[in-house]
């Protein structure tokens, strides 16, 4: 299924299809990051730590950093409710599991990365939507200085809010450089955060069958 072609998949031509057909491509909402701003303060990053930005091989790394960071927090200025607005109507109600999103997010106190999964389970409400639509939610929160928890919580609340779901189970595992590189270094520690609505809480049978899904067999 493409974006912006839903009906070339026969499988979803039996529900009908609900919300904006033009989706644009990213849900960028307008705004022009600083690259300057930010050169000037790697350049002031680099003479703090003793070393000489005029150098040659120092010489574009403050552009190319500001060019980075452009991307990595390229998420602070989306909206990922876009992704949501377009859906399909099925009478499927049972549980929709998309596991293994990679993703690579910032965390919040050290600038650092984090690395890992996502998986979202979802029990639709009537409300279907296409697979990577679920994929794209978590590169846009996650591209955003962001600690796993709240990234967790932002996920799960979306699907609630914008699919109207019977229950999501949201549950992230990474790898934080800040503690890997730097700090306490623990280099083999997995921060596992999950977050639980609707029947998934009140259901222990049902959080049980996502977590089953999810990690069964591992
Ligand atoms: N709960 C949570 N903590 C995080 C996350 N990312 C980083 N941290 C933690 O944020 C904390 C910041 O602690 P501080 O004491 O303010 O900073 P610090 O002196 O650099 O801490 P150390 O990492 O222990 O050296 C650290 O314990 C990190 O492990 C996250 O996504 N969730
Ligand atoms: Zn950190």
């Amino acid at each position: 299924m493409s974006a912006s072609q839903p009906s070339g998949n026969k499988s979803f031509d039996q529900g009908s299809l609900s919300g904006e057909l033009d989706e644009p491509a990213t849900s960028a909402v307008a705004y022009e990051v600083d690259l300057p701003r930010i050169e000037r303060a790697v350049r002031e990053i680099l003479f703090a730590v003793g070393e000489d930005p005029d150098r040659e091989g120092l010489r574009e790394t403050p552009a190319r950093v500001a060019r980075m960071y452009r991307e990595l927090f390229s998420g602070l200025h989306t909206d990922p409710r876009i992704h949501l607005q377009k859906f399909f109507t099925e009478k499927y109600d049972e549980m929709v599991l998309v596991k293994d999103i990679s993703f690579n997010s910032m965390c919040e106190h050290h600038m650092l990365p984090f690395i890992g999964k996502a998986h979202i389970g979802y029990v639709p409400n009537g409300k279907v939507v296409g697979l990577s639509k679920l994929a794209r939610v978590v590169e846009e929160i996650s591209h955003r200085p962001q600690v796993q928890e709240r990234m967790t919580e932002q996920i799960a609340n979306l699907l609630v809010e914008e699919l109207g779901v019977k229950g999501v189970a949201v549950v992230i595992e990474a790898a934080h450089s800040c503690m890997s590189i730097r700090g306490v270094r623990k280099p083999d520690s997995v921060c596992v955060t999950s977050a639980m609505k609707g029947l998934f809480r009140s259901n222990l049978s049902s959080r049980s069958e996502v977590m089953n899904l999810i990690y069964g067999g591992r």
